[in-house]
């Protein structure tokens, strides 16, 4: 809103306007110099009221924009590739954040790579060990996580015959610095703080010469609430919560601990990448980029451990008859967070600091000139289970046409257990990203073996797209892990003998990735409660970073385009 005030016009000025207003508005012919103060204060102060007028409406109009919120829930079982595409949105969104907690990824892929090479001693440990070590467990499973592999009879491989690894006690004894520090490592998670009073993970007590780990933490205590929201439990088919010494924590419990797929699970509520950013803060910041360094000075930083033990690590993984026995075993530890394997080397290397797929890192050190060179993406292949619900908010502002919108993306547990936390956050959500993996079509669940990973990510689909409160609910299908589908049909697994409703059908990658989109978009067209919603489907590998960035672009201005016209905000 402009002033109206007019310029004082010269004596000479006749008044010829011809708007009657601006006439009307002109100071009178006669005025006096008195009059002509008085006026022209008033005309200043009514200028300066109709200034503060147009900031107030141009604050209420940015507040409007600000309340564009659009909601998204990403959902699908437990290692679908939720966190992962959720620190796709950050990197994509909020890079300078993201790079900033790099550091404290650190100590997660640490944790990736020990229970890595725990799990291949346990694998290529000989019969009478294992044997007599598995009657001291109650559940076997609990050590596993997805990488279980079932034949095609259906049933999880646990041949405990095979291939003999001579060197195996040699491996032991040289590796067995690793177990003490994979405690530290976790201790280090839920605890950063170094806060004794917080630390409610009971850590299992190992028995290394057993082989066995048979882990006790509490169990959980609550499941009342995320974010003020009451957890309502709700039907998925096939979903059992279960409760019980090896359950997760509880999805409000601050620390990290042991879950149910002896994974390691931070809870949404610890504030754990902040604290391990900063833990090393008495080092150094580097003058050249600002971040931290020279924790490597510190003589109790894990990385010593892993350094002295990086030689035996590389060995144990290259051994041919370790290879042997892992295949025999069916593990394949290179679907789960085993890729770390391949990377020994660099990730034990004293100066490691995690790459996450955006830069080259250089840092200079008094004389020593350091050149990480981009390898993947670290951070993203890093494997933290969710509990509990994690709210980011990211803000348009490069868009024009949806900046000021604000973008509000739910994490939630994928694990049987974790999902009666979902369907409070079904009454107000915009858009679901379901993700389902297709390569794991011959694979078991980690917290019910009996399962097939694929017939439990169907049946979760078909539960959230049959959904009537999410009936008016945009649903984006990512069909992930499509590198490891690949991979895996190229390997010469076939879907076949794990679906038998394949049947005959090419074992190439293009047709089995064709089937699931069929299969996937069938049971939408039959079950979904609003016969006129449009659903889109991706083929995605989200740890690949550019083909990823490329889809949620896409995805986001969808749903963005969606929402915003239905709710009338464009
Ligand atoms: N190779 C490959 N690995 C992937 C892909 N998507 C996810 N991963 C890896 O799979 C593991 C599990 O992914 P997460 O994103 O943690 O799975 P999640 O769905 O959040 O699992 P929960 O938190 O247990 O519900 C991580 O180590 C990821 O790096 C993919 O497309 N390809
Ligand atoms: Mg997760």
């Amino acid at each position: 809103m402009a002033s109206n005030t007019l310029q004082q016009p010269t004596s000479s000025r006749p008044r010829t306007l011809s708007d009657p207003l601006a006439a009307a508005l002109l100071p009178p012919a006669n005025e006096t110099p008195a009059q002509r103060e008085q006026r022209l204060r008033a005309e200043e102060e009514a200028k300066r009221r109709s200034e503060n007028i147009d900031k107030m409406l141009r604050d209420d109009e940015k507040g409007k924009r600000r309340k564009k919120t659009v909601k998204v829930l990403l959902l699908g079982q437990s290692e679908s590739g939720k966190s992962t595409t959720l620190k796709q949105f950050q990197l994509l969104h909020t890079p300078a954040a993201f790079h900033a907690e790099r550091i404290a990824w650190r100590f997660v892929i640490y944790v990736n790579l020990v229970r890595s090479i725990r799990r291949i001693l346990e694998a290529i440990a000989p019969d009478d060990t294992l044997n007599n070590s598995l009657d001291e467990i109650d559940d076997f499973e609990s050590t596993e996580t997805a990488s279980i592999i079932i034949t095609a009879n259906g049933r999880p491989s646990s041949s405990l015959s095979g291939t003999f690894v001579p060197a195996y006690d040699t491996y032991r004894k040289r590796l067995a610095p690793l177990l003490d520090l994979e405690q530290r490592l976790i201790q280090q998670l839920s605890d950063p703080e170094g806060n004794d009073e917080h630390e409610v993970t009971h850590l299992p007590t190992q028995n290394w010469d057993a082989h066995v780990h048979a882990y006790s933490m509490h169990a959980a205590t609550s499941t009342a609430s995320f974010n003020g929201r009451p957890a309502p439990r709700i039907m998925i088919p096939g979903a059992s919560v279960s409760a019980g010494p090896l359950s997760p924590a509880s999805p409000t419990s601050p620390v990290a601990s042991l879950s149910g797929g002896g994974e390691i699970a931070v809870s949404t509520t610890s504030n754990w990448k902040k604290a391990l950013s900063l833990r090393r803060i008495q080092s150094p910041k580097s003058a050249h980029s600002g971040e931290l360094h020279g924790w490597w000075e510190d003589p109790s930083d894990p990385v010593h451990v892993l350094n002295r033990c990086a030689p035996a690590m590389s060995e144990l993984w290259r051994d041919p008859k370790v290879r042997q026995r892992l295949a025999e075993k069916r593990l394949r530890l290179e679907e789960s967070s085993g890729f770390y394997l391949d990377e020994i080397e660099r990730i034990t290397a004293k100066m490691y600091f995690p790459t996450d797929g955006e830069w080259a890192r250089c840092v200079v050190l008094s004389t020593t000139v350091l050149i990480f060179i981009i390898h993947e993406d670290d951070v993203l292949k890093a494997r933290l289970k969710t509990t509990g619900v994690m709210e980011h908010t990211f803000s348009l502002t490069k868009s024009s046409e949806f900046r000021g919108v604000e973008w509000k993306i739910y994490d939630v547990g994928g694990s049987r257990n974790q999902r009666q936390a979902w369907a409070p956050y079904f009454d107000d959500v915009n858009a679901i990203i379901f993700l389902a993996p297709i390569s794991a079509f011959d694979q078991v669940l980690a917290e019910d073996p009996g399962v097939n990973r694929l017939e439990d990510s169907l049946m979760l689909w078909r539960s959230v797209v049959s959904n009537k409160l999410l009936a008016d609910v945009n649903i984006i299908l990512f069909l992930n892990k499509c590198d490891l589908l690949k991979a895996k049909l190229e390997s010469g697994v076939r879907l076949s003998h794990h679906m038998t409703s394949y049947a005959n059908r090419p074992n190439d990658y293009e047709s089995v990735a064709k089937y699931f989109r069929n299969k996937f978009g069938i049971l939408h067209q039959s079950f979904s409660p609003n016969k006129s919603r449009e659903l889109f489907i991706h083929l995605t590998s989200v740890t690949d970073t550019r083909k990823t960035h490329t889809i949620i672009t896409n995805v986001r201005d969808i749903i963005l385009t969606g929402n915003l016209k239905s709710s009338s905000l464009m």
